[in-house]
């Protein structure tokens, strides 16, 4: 299967030397934003990437490192080709995602002037395989972050986990690799102090090594050089990089 995955940036909110964790899922004839910081629109420039090669772009929840760049999106596609992207999440996320898009309207701009003027704005029901294309099905899984806030992880092609900002969760990641056939995991990564709304490395380190031995980490701080060679069998993922899946 040709489907690859190329992060347009892999830092965390406060990363200065790393774009925010938003990705590129590339297949043929298909290719998937998966998040959309205020970051993306300059990082996908910089990866070599154009709006316009962008077929959808999916919200894992609706924190500014993951959806802080669709006003900026919006303007691009409407001044650039005049098409209407679409835009894929969790219905319970939508609410938000459109009062942040109204708040972000000054008065002047001649951005589209709603989220659904914007986009082609499409629920997708969690825990349920979405087929988007000939080579890419997705299913949302809900995962904890901040009480309060739907946040959705992600299982591309069934057995391909991507983590949203998640709470360590060892149980579920063992079940996804056991039982489920999980054989990649993308999994964001706190580097240091002890974590209370996203996943510690060392949490991470605490896995069984053949479950370690699967994941790539990404959502990291500016400290990640300081890190290498302290991940055991876990790679860190490096913004703009095509990964092959
Ligand atoms: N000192 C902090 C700590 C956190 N935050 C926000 O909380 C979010 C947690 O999830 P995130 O997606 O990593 O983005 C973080 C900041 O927006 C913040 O803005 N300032
Ligand atoms: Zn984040
Ligand atoms: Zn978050």
């Amino acid at each position: 299967m040709t489907v690859q995955l190329q992060m347009l940036g892999t830092g965390d909110a406060h990363a200065t030397n790393y774009y925010n964790n938003n990705g590129l899922l590339l297949s043929p004839g298909y290719n998937l934003m998966i998040d959309c910081g205020t970051t993306a629109p300059l990082a996908l420039e910089a990866a070599g990437r154009s709006f316009r090669e962008v077929d959808a772009v999916l919200i894992t929840h609706t924190h500014s490192d993951h959806a802080g760049g669709l006003p900026e999106l919006a303007r691009l596609t409407h001044a650039g080709s005049g098409r209407k992207m679409t835009l894929l999440a969790a219905g319970p996320l939508l609410e938000s995602l459109r009062e942040s898009y109204r708040k972000s309207l000054t008065g002047k701009s001649a951005s589209p002037r709603s989220l659904d003027e914007a986009f082609e704005v499409t629920p997708l029901e969690p825990a349920t395989p979405h087929t988007l294309s000939a080579e890419v099905t997705l299913e949302l899984i809900s995962t904890p972050h901040i009480r309060g806030k739907d946040s959705y992880s992600l299982l591309l092609n069934g057995d391909i986990f991507y983590s949203a900002d998640m709470i360590f969760q060892p149980e579920f990641l063992l079940k996804l690799v056991r039982r489920q056939g999980v054989r990649k995991i993308f999994h964001e990564c706190q580097l240091t102090g002890p974590a209370t709304i996203h996943t510690a490395l060392s949490d991470l380190l605490t896995l069984p090594q053949d479950v370690r031995s699967l994941i790539s980490l990404m959502h990291y701080s500016d400290q990640k050089p300081e890190f290498e060679g302290k991940t055991a069998e876990m790679i860190f993922m490096e913004q703009h990089v095509v990964y092959p899946l």
